[in-house]
Parts: structure tokens; C-alpha cells; sequence
């Protein structure tokens, strides 16, 4: 292996009680909010194709005309216990929110720059009133960060003069404060999210990166950090140069999903997913595909069943309202955690053969088993294939329980369930096994 002063300081999983929990959620709230929402995706009455929270980067969006923005931000209708009521019903465990994105302006009211909520019409702490109102719904909070910051005067995206690099000095003094600052102010928070940390600039700072990030951990003893923020000594990050993972989980799924537990190389990750194609903050024309609650279930379930969570993506508009679709999905998504939850919280991988009717999830504490059923069988008959010894000692459906299923042994090991739920099921059906005691499976105990 390679010799590195600055890549993966820890080899497995955290076992600690905070990334246990964070292990649990299963399904969170991202939430992208910020001086983008008010364009959304529209300037001049010019179309932007891109994600609305770039329209900065756009060749038809003057870069002063964007900096403007800030003296017309003033979201009257931003509830945060609103929002925070939506995400509880939604059945979310955990929340991240954009405290500064690539824009640079900051959603909370920071010592170290002027380009903050307390110099626009609204003039209060964003921040705060979201993690006091998250709190208050036990839904924990995470704290969105890009280092990306296109309004400072020290960033660069990479240094080549000597100019760059006594600019970019500052720059990186800069970052410091802020975060500490973040986590002075908000001391209540679990964990950050790292963004906009590809440039190379960024990539030679595996340092001051590895520094900062022991202290930031040693502000909040417990505090979660993903593979997104610290490069290693030859500039890569979510895994060094030897291939270990940098950071507490991977942070590399987004807008996509491992397919097969390989895929995951058996660590904690998360995918964060936009409900179109391509947008996070708000934009008010979304085109292409928008994603339905069962799709978006789908993608839980699957990330669930692969030992990941799930991050569901809302952006608010510019005067703070949810847009009527989120509001729509949280409320669909919620109907359906309200009564299947019991296969997301606290579950993960299960070494079953994978099936074609979905995915298995298991309960890491009461080992009980969880078929999410998103292809019914022509037949109605489910395959379950069980290791050898293990047998299926009591199976039920989530939506019924008090209806029990006799499981029809076909081969050795290998049982037909024959769905009897009614076919008028909305979303996925899940049905539940409680597995015979004869031996616990190896293996399964590292898969926690
Ligand atoms: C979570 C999302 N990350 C930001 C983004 O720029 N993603 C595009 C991107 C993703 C991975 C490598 C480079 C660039 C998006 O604006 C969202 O904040």
C-alpha cells in the first residue's frame, strides 16, 4: 500500500452509537434553498435548461445581475415548522439543509462575510428557526456545505500564480471560520454534507482539510462527515490512493444507486435524488421525467435493502412556500411509511438471493425479514430462496398482519408465497418473515 499522511484514518465501519443511528434513518429530507429560488431557472423570461441552482453559471445570466439577487430576498411564507411538520409526516428521520451553496450566500447570519441573510429585506437567521423546528419534530439535522464559493475573492478553482495561491490562503482561512461557526451556532447538529470540493484548487489541500476536519470533530464529538470533503495526499477523495474510504460514509450516489451490495464494497452511503432529472433548488418550469411516489419508494427500498439511505429532494420557491408536487409525494410517501416503516427504520442488507418480485430488507435488531414487493408474479406466488436450515417460521403482511401466509415448500430451502393481497393495493406490498432460529446465518452479523 501506499504510504499517506492524509488518507482513510479509520478501517470499517463507525460502530459508535451517532452512526448507528445515522445507520437507522433509512429516509431523509434534502432541502436546497437560497437567492437561486428566486430566477428559478427563468431570466429575462429566457428559459435555463440546467439546474436551477447554477443559473449563476449561465452564459444569459449576467454575474452582477446574479449578485443582485440578495436585496430581493425576502420570503415572507417561510414556516419552518411548517416544513418541519411536512418532512415528519413524510416520514423523514433526518434532514440536510443548504447552509451556503456554490453561490456563496449564506443562509445564516455569518461573522465572516457580508453576502448573508442579515443584509437582504429579510434580515433574519434561516438556519436557526430550521434547526429548532427539525429538533422539536425529532427529526435530526445535517448541515449542507459548499466549499465551492463562487462570490469569495480568494477562491479558485486552481492555483497557478503566486497570486492564486496568497488569494486562496485566505480563502481557505475563510472556510475554517465558517465552519467552526456553523457548528458554534447550531451545536445541535449531527453531522455536515460536503459539496463542491472536485476543483483542484481544493484537491491539493489534504493538510488543511485532514485539520480542520479533526477539528470540526473534536467541536462535536460524534459529528458525521462523508467521503465528499477531505482530499487524500494525491488529491483523491471518497477513497485515498489505497482505496479505503475517506470520511464516515460514501457520499458518491448522486442521482444514481448502486445496483448490487459489490457495488457498495460493504460500507454506510447515501444517494441523494432529485425528484426531476436535474434540479435541486427551485425551478419554476420542471421538464422531463418528474418522478412518482412509487418510483421514489422504489429507489428507498432499494437503497435501504443495499444498507444505504435514502435523501429525497425538495426545493422551496423564493418566497418560502413547498411547491404543490412535494407537497404531493411527501404526503403520498407518508401514506405508505405510515404503514410499511417497519421495513425501512433500522433495516438493511439481507444476504437472501435477490428475487425478481423486489427487494429484502432485514431488521437489524429482531432479525426479521421484509419482502418489498414491487413486481407481482403473474402466478401471485412470491420465491423465496432461504439459506440452508433457515426456515420461514411465521410469515405476514405488513398491511394485515393478523392474515398469515402458509408457505408452500417446492424444493429444499425454496418456498412459493401466494400473495393474497388484494390487487387494489396502493404501492408496494410488504410482506413479513420471521425467520426459524436454527442458526443465524454467518456473515449477516457483519452486514450490520
Ligand atoms: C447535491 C448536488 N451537488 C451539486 C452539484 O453541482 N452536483 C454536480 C456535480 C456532481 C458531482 C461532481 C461534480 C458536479 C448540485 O448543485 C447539488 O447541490
Amino acid at each position: 500500500s501506499i504510504a499517506l499522511e492524509h488518507g482513510s484514518h479509520r478501517l470499517g465501519k463507525r460502530t459508535d452509537e451517532m452512526m448507528q443511528t445515522w445507520r437507522n434513518y433509512g429516509l431523509g429530507q434534502f432541502i436546497h434553498w437560497g437567492l437561486y429560488a428566486i430566477p428559478g431557472g427563468h431570466w429575462e423570461g429566457k428559459y435555463y435548461g440546467g439546474a436551477a441552482e447554477w443559473i449563476r453559471s449561465w452564459k444569459d445570466m449576467p454575474n452582477e445581475a446574479y449578485d443582485e439577487l440578495y436585496k430581493e430576498f425576502d420570503p415572507q411564507n417561510f414556516d419552518p415548522r411548517a416544513w418541519a411538520k411536512q418532512a415528519k409526516s413524510l416520514g423523514a428521520k433526518y434532514m440536510i439543509i443548504t447552509t451556503k451553496h456554490h453561490d456563496g450566500f449564506c443562509l445564516w447570519p455569518s461573522e465572516y462575510t457580508d453576502y448573508d441573510v442579515t443584509n437582504s429585506p429579510y434580515g433574519k437567521d434561516i438556519i436557526g428557526p430550521l434547526v429548532e423546528a427539525y429538533d422539536a419534530e425529532g427529526i435530526d439535522v445535517y448541515l449542507y456545505f459548499s466549499v465551492m464559493d463562487w462570490n469569495h475573492l480568494g477562491y479558485r478553482s486552481k492555483l497557478e500564480t503566486e497570486e492564486d495561491r496568497e488569494a486562496y490562503e485566505g480563502f481557505k482561512e475563510f472556510t475554517r471560520n465558517q465552519l467552526l461557526e456553523l457548528l458554534d451556532l447550531y451545536p445541535t447538529t449531527k453531522g455536515l454534507w460536503f459539496d463542491g470540493t472536485w476543483d483542484a484548487a481544493w484537491k491539493e489541500q489534504a493538510a488543511f482539510a485532514d485539520k480542520l476536519e479533526t477539528e470540526m470533530r473534536e467541536k462535536i464529538p460524534g459529528l458525521i462527515i462523508g467521503s465528499r470533503f477531505r482530499p487524500d495526499d494525491y488529491g483523491n477523495r471518497h477513497f485515498d490512493s489505497n482505496g479505503d474510504l475517506m470520511g464516515d460514509y460514501e457520499q458518491g450516489w448522486e442521482r444514481k444507486l448502486p445496483e448490487t451490495f459489490e457495488d457498495t464494497k460493504g460500507n454506510d452511503w447515501d444517494c441523494v435524488m432529485t425528484v426531476p432529472e436535474n434540479q435541486w433548488g427551485y425551478h419554476s418550469d420542471w421538464r422531463g421525467h418528474v418522478k412518482t411516489s412509487f418510483e421514489l419508494i422504489e429507489m428507498l427500498v432499494k437503497s435501504v435493502s443495499l444498507n444505504g439511505n435514502f435523501v429525497m429532494n425538495f426545493g422551496p420557491d423564493g418566497q418560502g412556500s413547498i411547491r404543490e408536487e412535494e407537497t404531493k409525494l411527501a404526503a403520498e410517501i407518508g401514506d405508505w411509511m405510515d404503514v410499511n416503516h417497519e421495513a425501512i427504520y433500522g433495516c438493511g442488507y439481507l444476504d437472501w438471493k435477490k428475487q425478481d418480485w423486489g427487494y429484502y430488507t432485514k431488521n437489524r435488531e429482531t432479525g426479521k425479514v421484509y419482502m418489498v414487493v414491487f413486481n407481482r408474479p403473474l402466478n401471485g406466488a412470491l420465491r423465496v430462496k432461504t439459506p440452508s436450515k433457515i426456515g420461514l417460521e411465521k410469515v405476514y403482511s405488513l398491511k394485515e398482519p393478523s392474515v398469515t401466509y402458509e408457505p408452500e415448500e417446492v424444493h429444499k430451502d425454496e418456498y412459493f408465497i401466494h400473495l393474497k393481497e388484494s390487487k387494489t393495493s396502493k404501492g408496494p406490498v410488504v410482506i413479513v418473515i420471521e425467520p426459524t432460529k436454527e442458526k443465524q446465518q454467518e456473515g449477516t452479523e457483519y452486514q450490520k
